[in-house]
């Protein structure tokens, strides 16, 4: 008799590699095989109990699958629409142009990223995707930092292309709404750990944050081999993304299945990123994903990244320490620069040193689950 050896499926999970069974027929576990949807209305409610509700789904959606859908968030649909056109025009430049402000120029690494730049996990090319990146930086006055950044402050400086002087105020328009809503919603991911709804305000007075506009052309093979974007998870607390009209970003269940998150009128994708995971001792999941454009048509998408104020520390929160501390505390401004660098980690500041060992794992068949 034979005994047949499960498929494995291969990715990047806090920084590190892993490999994860594919569990069929009898071998199966109990997993998710949707992404649930949430109707956060309630979460502008002057009424706690409505808040509180709107935290109950949230918490159950983050433990069980760390994917949810928020149905009817305040982001105006025209404000989408509209940052949507003006990332298309950005992509729809000239290779010039967009090359001016390449991430390699910027020591924050933001700006523009060519295509295949990354390679998150695969035997390919690498990512096919083109993306602009910007972030917190307390010098622009569109994000009224509540401090002076002093001349010793760590450089952290976006990039905007000189050819195309309307995409900045139009990415801050979105940025603005994006962050009034992200803000609102870490009050709700407080009270689904059962903490009070201030609890991490001070955490987030000053945020990291990051919107990456991506660009997916069609991929010429529909698997694996092209792929949109590597199997991953999330360095942040959180990620909201906003996907136009092509369905390509996909789940990973318990059992190695992939489970398709299309996108839905008026909604964001929120997962939990690996911070928020951390935090919670793994209560809520930091669940791996990946982009795949089997659609044959361009697609454009929008991650919000949401993580706490560079010199916050992360500590697990007090009532998930009953089996103990899995992590230590660590700053979260250091933690996220290292996982940065690692994933870029051709950018000259890591000074020609070889690749990190994010990307020198070793082969993928050496792994077991
Ligand atoms: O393009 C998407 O839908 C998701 C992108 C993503 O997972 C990421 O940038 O981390
Ligand atoms: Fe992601």
């Amino acid at each position: 008799m034979t005994i047949k050896e499960p498929e494995y499926v291969y990715y990047h999970a806090g920084g590190k590699r892993g490999a994860r069974p594919v569990l069929l027929g009898a071998a199966a576990k109990e997993t998710f095989s949707s992404i649930p949807v949430v109707d956060v209305s309630g979460m502008f409610s002057k009424d706690i109990e409505n808040r509180k509700k709107v935290a109950a789904e949230v918490g159950k959606a983050c433990r069980e699958v760390g994917f949810f859908y928020a149905k009817n968030h305040n982001v105006p649909e025209e404000v989408v629409g509209n940052t949507f056109e003006v990332v298309k025009n950005f992509f729809a430049m000239s290779h010039e142009d967009k090359m001016e402000i390449h991430i390699h120029k910027n020591p924050s690494i933001r700006g523009y990223e060519p295509l295949y730049e990354t390679k998150m996990e695969g035997a390919g090319k690498g990512d096919m995707k083109e993306a602009f990146s910007f972030g917190d930086d307390p010098h622009e006055p569109e994000q009224n930092a509540p401090f002076k950044p002093g001349p010793d402050a760590p450089k952290r400086a976006n990039a905007w292309p000189s050819a195309y002087p309307g995409f900045r105020p139009a990415m801050y328009d979105y940025f603005n709404r994006v962050k009034a809503f992200s803000q609102a919603l870490m009050r709700i991911f407080a009270l689904a750990l059962d903490l009070p709804e201030n609890f991490f305000d001070a955490a987030i007075s000053f945020l990291m944050l990051g919107i990456r506009a991506l660009h997916y052309p069609p991929q010429e093979k529909p698997n694996a081999d092209d792929i949109g974007l590597g199997a991953h998870t999330d360095y942040d607390f959180f990620t909201l993304v906003q996907q136009e009209n092509v369905a390509a970003l996909q789940v990973l269940n318990a059992n190695g299945i992939w489970i398709d998150a299309p996108p839905q009128p008026r909604t964001y994708v929120v997962n939990v990123g690996d911070f928020l995971s951390r935090i919670t001792n793994n209560k809520f999941k930091s669940t791996v994903h990946r982009v795949l454009n089997k659609s044959g048509e361009e697609r454009y998408s929008m991650p919000f990244f949401f993580s706490p104020n560079r010199e916050a520390m992360l500590s697990v929160v007090p009532n998930c320490r009953d089996k103990g501390q899995i992590y230590e505390d660590i700053n979260a401004g250091d933690y996220f620069m290292e996982r940065l660098k690692a994933a870029r980690w051709q950018h000259p500041s890591n000074n020609g040193k070889p690749a990190p060992l994010v990307q020198d794992m070793p082969t993928a068949q050496a792994i077991t689950a």
